[in-house]
C-alpha cells in the first residue's frame, strides 16, 4: 500500500501562499466595476458602465513597427457584451452587477449579482421559467376602453406584481375612448380597483382624430409623476396602446451611448426576450422602461395556491374563515366564507370566481 504523505508546509510557505492569493484578490477587485444589464441575447448580456474599476487598464506600449492590436478603452456608460460566471443564476435587464471588462477583446465578464428588490418572471415555449427583469419598481397594467378592459387580466397581472414583488399602477389608455363608450363599464372598473386602495391614471396618448386640435397627451404628464426614477414595465392585451405610451415616454430613445460590441454578428438578427430604455441613457438612476415583448401572455402557473390568493388583497385575509383549510372557494364550496362576503355584498363575485380561474389554471399547467 503506497504511502500517502500529507505535505507539510513550513509557516514560510504558507504565508507566502497567503500573500499571493490576497495579490490575486486586490487585482480582481481593483478591476472590478458596476454595471447595469440592459439587454439579454441568449448566452451573453449587454452590460452599461456605471463605475469605473479602481484602477482603469492602460494601453501597453507599441514598438513603432508593430501593428496596433484591438484596445478598447473603458469609460463610463458605455455598454459592453458580457459573458457571464458560470455559477450564477440566470441574469435579467434592470440586474445591478460587478464586472470586469476586457480592454484586449472588447467583451466583459459578469462576476457577481447584487441583490433584488423585486424579479418578473416568465415561462418561455418551452415551460421554463425565465427572469425578465430585475429591480422593477412599477409594473403598469396597462388597458382602454377599445378593445374592451378585460378584468380577468387586469387580476392576473396584480397577482404577478404581489409575488413579483413590483407595485402595480392601472393606466387607463385611451381616455379619449370613454365619451364614446359613456365610460360606465371602464370608469366603474376603474372604481372598483380604487376601492381595493390601487392608484390608477387616465392617459391619452395617440388619437388621430384629436391630433388637430390639439398636441396635447393628457395625463402623461401624471404617468410621469408616477415613474419618475422608477423602472417601470408596461404590460396589457395587444392594441391598448403600450408602444404608443413608451414612444410619448421616450421621445428620443436614439442611441445616444456608446455600444460596444466586438463581434457585430452577435445579437443584429437574434431577440432580446427585454431591454432597458432608459430616461436619461447618461444617468441609469433616473429609471426607465423595462421593455419586454410577449409579457401580455403571461402565464401564472408556476405559482402555488397561496400566492395566488395572497395576489387578491381583499380576498386573502377572509379564506382563514372557510370551513374546510383547503377550500377550494369554488361557488359550491360548502362553508366557504368568500362565497359568504359575496353573498353579503362584501366582495365582487367576479374577484371570487377570477381567483378560482387562477387557482385552477395553475393546477392544470405542468409543473
Ligand atoms: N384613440 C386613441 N388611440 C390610441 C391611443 N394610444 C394608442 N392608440 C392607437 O391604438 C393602436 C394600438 O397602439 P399600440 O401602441 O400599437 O398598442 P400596443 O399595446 O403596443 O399593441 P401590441 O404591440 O400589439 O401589444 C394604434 O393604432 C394607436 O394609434 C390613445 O390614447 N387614443
Ligand atoms: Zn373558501
Amino acid at each position: 500500500m503506497a504511502l500517502i504523505r500529507q505535505r507539510k508546509l513550513t509557516k514560510q510557505q504558507i504565508r507566502r501562499i497567503d500573500k499571493q492569493q490576497l495579490s490575486n484578490q486586490d487585482s480582481i477587485d481593483d478591476s472590478l466595476m458596476d454595471g447595469v444589464v440592459m439587454a439579454h441575447y441568449g448566452k451573453q448580456l449587454e452590460v452599461q458602465v456605471t463605475s469605473l474599476p479602481a484602477v482603469i487598464p492602460e494601453q501597453p506600449e507599441i514598438a513603432p513597427d508593430d501593428p496596433e492590436p484591438f484596445w478598447q478603452t473603458l469609460e463610463l456608460n458605455d455598454i459592453w457584451r458580457c459573458h457571464v460566471r458560470t455559477n450564477l443564476p440566470m441574469l435579467a435587464a434592470g440586474d445591478q452587477v460587478r464586472w470586469n471588462a476586457d480592454s484586449n477583446t472588447g467583451f466583459g465578464r459578469i462576476e457577481a449579482v447584487k441583490p433584488r428588490t423585486s424579479l418578473v418572471s416568465r415561462p418561455d415555449r418551452y415551460h421554463k421559467l425565465k427572469p425578465v427583469a430585475a429591480n422593477v419598481d412599477i409594473l403598469a397594467i396597462v388597458f382602454a376602453p377599445l378593445p374592451a378592459a378585460a378584468p380577468t387580466l387586469i387580476d392576473r397581472y396584480l397577482v404577478v406584481c404581489h409575488h413579483a414583488g413590483v407595485k402595480p399602477l392601472l393606466v387607463l389608455n385611451k381616455a379619449d375612448l370613454l365619451a364614446a363608450e359613456n365610460g360606465v363599464d371602464t370608469n366603474e372598473l376603474l372604481a372598483q380597483y380604487a376601492a381595493l386602495g390601487y392608484e390608477s391614471v387616465l392617459t391619452s396618448v395617440d388619437c388621430p382624430e384629436n391630433i388637430a386640435e390639439s398636441d396635447e397627451q393628457e395625463g402623461l404628464d401624471e404617468l410621469k409623476r408616477y415613474i419618475d426614477k422608477k423602472l417601470v414595465i408596461f404590460a396589457g392585451q395587444s392594441g391598448v396602446g403600450k408602444s404608443s405610451l413608451i414612444n410619448a415616454l421616450l421621445p428620443d430613445s436614439g442611441q445616444s451611448v456608446n455600444i460596444i460590441s466586438q463581434n457585430s454578428k452577435l445579437g443584429q438578427h437574434t431577440t432580446t426576450t427585454s431591454r432597458l430604455l432608459p430616461f436619461n441613457p447618461e444617468n441609469l438612476t433616473q429609471g426607465g422602461i423595462v421593455d419586454t415583448p410577449g409579457i401580455r401572455e403571461y402565464g401564472i402557473w408556476h405559482l402555488t395556491p397561496d400566492d395566488i390568493i395572497s395576489g387578491f388583497v381583499e380576498l386573502a385575509p377572509l379564506a382563514s374563515g372557510c370551513q374546510f383549510r383547503d377550500c377550494r372557494h369554488t361557488h359550491n364550496s360548502k362553508g366557504c366564507a368568500l362565497w359568504q362576503a359575496v353573498a353579503d355584498g362584501e366582495v365582487l363575485q367576479r374577484r371570487v370566481e377570477n381567483l378560482v380561474t387562477l387557482r385552477e389554471e395553475a393546477d392544470t399547467k405542468p409543473y
